[in-house]
């Protein structure tokens, strides 16, 4: 009997997924939606579960899965998710089924979590690419995240308590494949493009 060897099967099973990370503000989703535009039908999105409101313009399906606490433990205690968390008073998790979904369209598979995602991912064998998005310094996160005007002051002091947690784990060695510190975009951006090329490239290889 013939089997596949190592690099064959992971090629069988299709591109590494990435975990981006980092502190609420610190700039995830810029990055993450100008990555899916340039490099569209590459990256797919694993669409999380939360229990907060939408914001304007969020869109149920799209940006996340908005569902109540009781319909989120529901799922939970069936095991259909890989990893959950509470966060700034409101669940969060991945399903299984997001990243099936994402993965069954030989995509690069995007999740975005905070830390206690990616230390329960890291328990999982998903063998993603670890990125975390940091910001410059506190006062900085503190300012974009006034500025976006999506929390309250609550929502707001809670997060800033989470990011100190954040900052001082993403040092930790063995955490993060790489930390990107977003303080200028454009120069945040090329390096997550420098980190993603070969997976990228794997994909546009693929489907030629
Ligand atoms: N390099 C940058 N310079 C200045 N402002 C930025 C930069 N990157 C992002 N921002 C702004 O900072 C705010 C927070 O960014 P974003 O929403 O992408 O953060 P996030 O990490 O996805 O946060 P969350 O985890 O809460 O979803 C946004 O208003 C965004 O426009
Ligand atoms: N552990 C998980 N964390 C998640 C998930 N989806 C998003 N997040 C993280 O939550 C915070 C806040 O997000 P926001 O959209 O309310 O600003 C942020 O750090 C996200 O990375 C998830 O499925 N699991």
């Amino acid at each position: 009997m013939c089997f596949p060897s190592l690099a064959e099967t992971r090629e069988m099973s299709g591109p590494r997924p990435v975990v981006l990370s980092g502190p609420s503000g610190a700039g995830k989703s810029t990055l993450l939606k100008r990555l899916m535009k340039e490099y569209e039908g590459v990256f797919g999105f694993s669409v999380s579960h939360t229990t907060r409101n939408p914001r304007p313009g969020e869109e149920d399906g799209k940006d996340y899965h908005f569902v109540t606490r009781e319909k989120m433990q529901e799922g939970i205690d069936k095991g259909e998710f890989i990893e959950n968390a509470e966060f700034s008073g409101n669940m969060y998790g991945t399903s299984k089924s997001s990243i099936e979904d994402v993965q069954a369209q030989n995509l690069i598979c995007i999740l975005d979590v905070d830390i206690q995602g990616v230390k329960n991912i890291k328990k999982t064998d998903l063998n993603p690419i670890y990125i975390s998005i940091q910001p410059p310094s506190m006062e900085i996160l503190e300012k974009r995240l006034r500025d976006r005007q999506t929390e309250s002051e609550d929502s707001l002091q809670k997060r800033l308590e989470a990011a100190r947690i954040d900052m001082e784990l993403s040092k930790e060695p063995g955490v993060f494949d790489i930390v990107i510190v977003n303080d200028d975009l454009e120069e945040a951006y090329e390096k997550l493009k420098s980190v993603l090329i070969e997976e990228i490239e794997k994909v546009q290889d693929a489907k030629k």
